[in-house]
């Protein structure tokens, strides 16, 4: 079953359609990542879906919830880790946690929120004292303390050493082990990766491509490349037929093949009746990283590269006119420390 169904969704900002006529499904317990260069749409798509921004048209159901109408009963049932998250900084993470906690009908200990985004040593000390990377841990402490069934992440590990992205991997992982349905938005390409059952590519507004990587990849025509050195004695015409194309660089070879097993098993096999190794043998599986780039452009959308570190990225919404406006102010955001200060 779906549990998020988008269809012919549109948002304009005076004249620039932010988002233009995007359809887009999430099964439940599947994890879909958007992806796109700065200014593509995907935050403003996200913040639709969890009800801070207003949509120009199109329909969108979340848990079988309209988010722009859905209440209490809606965000009871989701978590949301933003863009650009503020904290009322005099509040220690812990406290911010059970604050939160205290909203939804079954959270998840606050102790275990702690140890899962490794908050323990900062679980005490105030906010304001907590470096980028680990507000950037709180920020989806108090995205998963609800236990949503959707979970939508907006750049989540933005910030974060390699250790703490790792161990946020794992964490997505496993909250998808335990059935969650998760949409996320980010510029690494090994994130979604690793992560998602299935991205899709959007810019302008609209969606450019959608699929497993495998399948994007296939649908680009891109290959796994075989890789080896030639050994000593042995010219490339030596070799049996392989691959699609190959390519000789001094004693390296490349083969580019869509049949990547029958064509090592065919060039073991020749190498081993030589008695030969083959040195720097390796299988490159095509990347989601050429894929993408093949589908927005070496260059990015304006001429620049996708921004790596996105923290100042374009066009968040965060405090724009119509960007955190919630429909039920009974439940508290994870932005700008508004409900939280208010129920403090
Ligand atoms: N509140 C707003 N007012 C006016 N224009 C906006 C507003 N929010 C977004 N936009 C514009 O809508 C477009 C899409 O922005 P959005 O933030 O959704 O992109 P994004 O894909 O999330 O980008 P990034 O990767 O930089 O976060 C951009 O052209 C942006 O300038």
């Amino acid at each position: 079953m779906a549990a998020i169904e988008v269809r012919g969704l549109r948002k304009v900002y005076g004249e620039v359609a932010a988002v233009d006529g995007i359809d887009l499904t999430v099964q439940e317990g599947e994890v879909v990542a958007l992806l796109g260069p700065n200014g593509a749409g995907k935050t403003t798509t996200v913040e639709i879906l969890e009800g801070y921004r207003a949509r120009d048209g199109g329909t969108v159901s979340v848990l079988g919830h309209d988010p722009g109408s859905g209440g209490r009963a809606f965000r009871e049932h989701i978590g949301v880790v933003l863009q650009e998250a503020g904290f009322e900084d005099s509040f220690t993470p812990r406290e911010l946690l059970r604050l939160h906690a205290g909203y939804y009908p079954h959270p998840r200990p606050v102790a275990d929120v702690i140890t899962l985004t490794g908050l323990e040593e900062k679980a005490d000390a105030r906010v304001r004292t907590l470096s980028g990377g680990q507000r950037r841990r709180l920020d989806l402490a108090l995205g998963i303390v609800g236990d949503p069934d959707v979970l939508f992440l907006d750049e989540p590990t933005t910030g974060f050493d390699p250790s703490a992205r790792r161990r946020a991997w794992q964490l997505v992982e496993g909250l998808r082990d335990l059935g969650a349905t998760i949409l996320l938005t980010t510029h690494y390409l090994d994130e979604a990766e690793h992560l998602a059952d299935r991205v899709v590519v959007i810019d302008h507004g609209r969606v450019l491509a959608e699929g497993t990587p495998d399948e994007l990849a296939a649908a680009a025509g891109a290959a796994t490349v075989i890789s080896f050195r030639l050994p000593t004695g042995l010219e490339p015409d030596d070799l049996p037929p392989l691959g699609l194309e190959r390519r000789v660089a001094g004693s390296v070879v490349e083969v580019r093949t869509e049949t990547p097993t029958a064509d090592v098993a065919a060039l073991a096999t020749w190498a081993l009746g030589r008695g030969q190794e083959l040195e720097a043998l390796t299988l490159m599986r095509p990347r989601l990283e050429d894929v993408y780039l093949d589908l927005v452009g070496e260059a990015g959308r304006n001429g620049t590269e996708p921004d790596p570190d996105p923290g100042s990225g374009s066009g968040s919404g965060s405090g724009s006119a119509d960007s955190a406006d919630p429909a039920d102010p009974a439940v508290p955001l994870t932005r700008t420390g508004a409900r939280t200060e208010a129920r403090s």
